[in-house]
């Protein structure tokens, strides 16, 4: 048996906790052979709850859970950990932007930050679900400065996830037909589904899906607009999927990228594509199973660099909203 990593998900007694710390107690993460031990990091108010969610992951007497750190302390919450998954925060509500969220769940990811930095493993990495997630992992990255940058994440799995479906859906394939497809920049609605270097069948997708004004007027928007209408319909956002999405970008990265496939998650730009250095930036990203690199050289016609601007600019300004967090 391996000796047990530390994995932390802070708001552990939310929706999304609720579907992912199950998965990852089983194995569905790091993998059948890798046990676990879970930190479990909720505010004072929230711990009888958590306290029930403990006691679920008990019940299921998973072979793989070595040990449950249910806490509000920070310090204790992420000693040692080697994985947080920074998920507590509030969720916005119908008629919310993400970044409407960000004055009331900025500053959580200050003292999350710090902690983090004070108590984490040497090998820490860090994937922030709650949002505005790129712009949270902007402020808890920034507060932890002795953590090297390419240890920080936010997760745009979720989007690449529902643009697959859309265009297996449109061309009538299995979503398994489709590859190649990242998301460009924030995890809101300027986000860019890159359909122009994504495959189907291994063909290029605008030769697979030949309408043009399908892309524009249906493809993105729905891409784009998709959180908001689960909240429309649900009345609360997304948690099952955000929860698959969150395990996929762990494992996405803790195992190398298949040949011809890419994944999109948001981290710290380098200035690849011109983008401004320090964003958290979603790019197309491939994995040895160690480290990740940005896919080079993918062409981008006059109509991507648009939408990737545009995505820039939003970042750049949630940035210049939040600068007095920054540390
Ligand atoms: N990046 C993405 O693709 C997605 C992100 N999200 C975001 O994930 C976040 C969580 O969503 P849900 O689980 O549905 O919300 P929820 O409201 O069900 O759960 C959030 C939990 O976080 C806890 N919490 C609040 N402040 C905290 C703090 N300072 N430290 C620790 N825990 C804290 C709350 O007590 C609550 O239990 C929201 O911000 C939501 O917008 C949701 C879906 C997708
Ligand atoms: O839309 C929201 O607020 C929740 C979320 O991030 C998503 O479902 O993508």
């Amino acid at each position: 048996m391996k000796t047990p990593i530390r994995v932390a998900v802070t708001g552990a007694a939310g929706q999304i906790g609720y579907s992912l710390l199950f998965r990852i107690a089983s194995g569905a993460v790091f993998g059948p052979e890798q046990p676990v031990i879970l930190h479990l990091i909720e505010i004072e108010p929230a711990l009888p709850a958590l306290n029930g969610v403990v006691m679920e992951l008990q019940d299921c007497a998973f072979p793989l859970l070595k040990g449950i750190v249910p806490t509000a302390d920070l310090n204790e919450g992420f000693k040692g950990v080697n994985w947080a998954f920074l998920v507590g925060s509030v969720p916005r509500k119908a008629g919310m932007e993400r970044k409407d969220l960000l004055s009331i769940n900025g500053k959580i990811f200050i003292g999350q930050g710090k902690a983090i930095a004070a108590n984490a493993a040497p090998d820490i990495r860090v994937l922030v679900v709650g949002n505005p997630c790129n712009t949270n992992c902007l402020i808890a990255m920034n507060n932890a400065k002795s953590i090297p940058a390419d240890r920080w994440f936010a997760m745009t799995m979720l989007d690449q996830n529902r643009a697959v479906t859309q265009l297996a859906l449109k061309a009538g394939v299995d979503t398994t037909d489709v590859s190649g497809l990242a998301i460009w920049g924030n995890h809101s609605s300027t986000m860019y589904p890159d359909y122009f270097n994504a495959k189907i069948g291994g063909k290029p997708v605008p030769e697979v899906i030949k309408h043009e004004l399908w892309f524009k007027e249906t493809f993105i928007p729905t891409v784009q607009q998709r959180g908001a209408a689960i909240i429309k319909a649900r009345g609360l956002s997304s948690a099952a999927s955000a929860a698959n999405a969150a395990i996929e970008t762990v494992r996405n990265l803790v195992n190398p990228t298949p040949a011809g496939h890419v994944f999109s998650v948001a981290v710290c730009s380098d200035g690849s594509y011109g983008i401004e250095k320090g964003l958290i930036f979603s790019y197309p990203i491939v994995s040895d199973g160690k480290s990740w690199k940005i896919v080079q050289g993918l062409p981008l016609g006059d109509f991507s660099k648009e939408k990737i601007a545009a995505t820039e600019k939003e970042l750049k300004e949630e940035k210049a909203l939040v600068a007095e967090l920054l540390g």
